[in-house]
């Protein structure tokens, strides 16, 4: 973990950050200055009564404590400068992560993970890293300095010192050792409750509609005090280092006033010797107090570390291969004897728990030698009784083999779960087949450039976003060299122009977070114009003209058809009316091709197909409906 902070800090932050601890090591060697002019101002000039050595003792321990002052800016104003650049560089550095994860990565994180990976365990991050410039560094050095200085007044002082010393560390290293534990706990349920709120936020409107507020309030209510026990407990341990520092500093100063006073008596030490003794004492344990402090800090953020560590080494499963093909031909696709799975959904690994991060590391590295062929599967399930579930993931496709011609318009249809969505998502690689190979413009996907491979594509998804910005913006979002006209274009494709004329800022018209202020047709319309803008060679419709009204949806076939006839169109319908009219319709059973042909053919050929346009004929349901026909 420290090596990939030391990466994200870089050469500029790591250089801030010596600055930082140079500016604390003479602060602290300026600072420990003052006791030894003070015990020269006491013994020399109050005791012998000269006001010459008071004068030049005060002026010194002014100018020191001038010094001390600066030095301590220089530190400090440096400590938080790295500590901040250190934030800005790992958030930059998880956001690039994210954008980077592909489908089958981004399913392994919930979003509010992500979120509090971002947010929260960033600043606790950022938080220690100050502190360790500031604090961390501060003690050894008053520890060793000072040390030094009083062991060359009195050895015998010195030795009560260490004894405290030894005291305190034994209870700081308990202290540690359980509140590690409690935060750990602490934090872990921090992740939840920022999961629950995230997911309520956003649910809010079903919540009221449900009339589930006082439900879901104590629910909240619940998490909140859990998180307030386990707090509660963390902090009482924490409690326990400042009686122990009295309980050292009151010992200490009873033995060193002991003995002192009688080393005095024997002229061995003089009186300012013995107030500087007092200082240097109350300073060093201050400074381990400190320390103390912070190694609670430090322990509140490995979590953390350890969370941002998991996304920033997150590897994506899809990537471009070296040496890609950088231009897809046309649109053509084929899929030759496709099967998918979604892999075992990997199970949230608690971090904070060492056995558990040991078995996940055991359970990848037994994966990949499987895949690598230096593990039988045999000797894998020998090991891990679980494995032979991961080794046989569940099948959503099986066997899909189709031939598409590139500007050929393919309906797709089959009831829910039964792969429309997953068939189509391998196209722009979205996923990997598992089995079995896709090809686009005659070459396999995984062939390709995976920018330019996407950018051929236009995909309209189920559950499509609109981000805040004007209609323009996001239009643009498509595509953005698009001009204005190009933007009017593509929404009078997707019948969209006429309404967004209708609002009184037309094309400027303002549109909230996720696109709220329009209804679900409207939304659906101005994400096809976003894909058209692409100027895709394949466009990809999952669903998405669901919310649309069936007069204006089959007037959006027809625009397709004259305008962008080259354009090959793949389109996901659960009304046979809005794939009836495809050159060929694709039937999908449970993942698997029940039937490929034109409405004709397979009226004639498919029964699941005759049965299901007999059903909305008579109803108008959707495709689920046939059941019940
Ligand atoms: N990200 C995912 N991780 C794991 N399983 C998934 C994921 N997405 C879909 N599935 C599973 O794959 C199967 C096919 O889902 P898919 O969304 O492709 O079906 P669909 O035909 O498009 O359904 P619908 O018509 O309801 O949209 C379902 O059993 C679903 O539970």
């Amino acid at each position: 973990m420290i090596k990939m902070f030391s990466k994200y800090l870089g050469k500029k932050y790591r250089l801030i950050s010596l600055l930082a601890v140079f500016g604390m090591v003479m602060e602290v060697v300026v600072e420990n200055l003052v006791p030894l002019v003070m015990a020269n101002l006491i013994d020399n000039g109050i005791q012998a009564q000269n006001f010459n050595v008071v004068l030049r003792a005060g002026g010194l321990m002014v100018a020191l404590a001038l010094f001390g002052l600066l030095f301590g800016s220089i530190g400090g104003y440096f400590a938080a400068d790295a500590a901040a650049g250190l934030a800005a560089s790992l958030r930059s550095g998880i956001y690039r992560s994210i954008q980077r994860f592909s489908f089958g990565n981004l399913d392994k994180y919930s979003t509010a993970g992500l979120v509090t990976r971002l947010t929260t365990d960033v600043s606790n991050v950022q938080n220690s890293y100050q502190m360790i410039l500031r604090t961390c560094m501060r003690a050894p050095a008053t520890l060793i300095f000072t040390l030094a200085l009083t062991f060359s007044i009195s050895r015998k002082l010195s030795m009560i010192f260490l004894v405290a010393l030894g005291f305190l560390l034994i209870v700081l290293i308990l202290v540690i050792k359980f509140a590690d534990k409690a935060f750990t706990r602490v934090f872990s349920k921090y992740d939840a409750l920022n999961a629950s709120v995230q997911e309520n936020v956003t649910g809010i409107r079903v919540v009221k509609s449900f009339v589930r507020e006082e439900f879901e309030i104590g629910r909240f209510k619940v998490s909140a005090e859990n998180i307030y026990k386990l707090f509660v407990k963390a902090e009482g341990l924490v409690c326990f280092i400042f009686p122990a520092l009295y309980l050292a500093v009151y010992g200490c100063m009873i033995g060193i006033s002991w003995f002192g006073a009688h080393e005095v008596v024997s002229d061995s030490l003089t009186t300012g010797q013995l107030t500087s003794f007092f200082t240097y004492m109350i300073s060093i344990l201050m400074s381990l107090m400190m320390l103390a402090m912070v190694f609670v800090m430090i322990t509140m953020s490995v979590a953390s570390g350890r969370r941002i560590e998991e996304v920033l080494s997150e590897i994506p499963k899809i990537q471009t291969p070296e040496q890609p093909v950088t231009e897809v031909k046309d649109g053509s696709v084929v899929f030759s004897q496709v099967s998918f799975s979604y892999g075992k959904r990997e199970e949230p690994v608690d971090w904070d728990n060492p056995k558990e991060v040991r078995r996940q590391k055991e359970k990848q590295e037994r994966m990949a030698a499987v895949e690598n062929g230096t593990m039988t599967r045999e000797e894998a399930m020998r090991q891990d009784p679980d494995f032979r579930e991961e080794a046989n993931p569940r099948f959503v496709l099986s066997d899909v083999t189709l031939s598409v011609r590139s500007g050929e318009t393919i309906g797709i249809i089959g009831g829910t779960g039964s792969s429309k969505t997953s068939l189509v998502s391998l196209i722009p690689r979205l996923y990997d087949a598992t089995e079995g190979e896709v090809l686009v413009g005659g070459k396999n996907v995984k062939t390709y450039d995976l920018k330019a491979l996407r950018d051929s594509v236009g995909m309209v998804l189920q559950k499509n976003t609109l981000f805040s910005g004007t209609i323009y913006d996001n239009l643009r979002w498509g595509n953005p060299d698009a001009s204005d006209a190009d933007c009017e274009e593509a929404c009078r494709l997707a019948c969209a122009d006429e309404f967004v004329r209708s609002f009184p800022d037309g094309y400027n018209t303002w549109i909230e977070q996720g696109g709220s202020n329009v209804s679900g047709g409207q939304k659906q319309r101005l994400c096809i114009a976003r894909a058209l803008l692409k100027k895709p060679k394949i466009l990809i419709l999952d669903d998405s003209t669901s919310a649309v009204d069936t007069a204006t949806d089959a007037s959006i076939r027809k625009a397709f058809r004259e305008k962008i006839p080259n354009t090959t169109k793949f389109i996901i319908s659960q009304r046979i009316s809005g794939v009836k009219d495809a050159d060929r319709i694709l039937v999908l059973e449970e993942g698997r091709v029940s039937g490929f042909g034109t409405h004709e053919e397979l009226l004639k050929n498919n029964e699941i197909y005759a049965s299901v346009v007999a059903a909305q004929t008579e109803g108008g349901g959707d495709f689920d409906e046939r059941e019940e026909a």
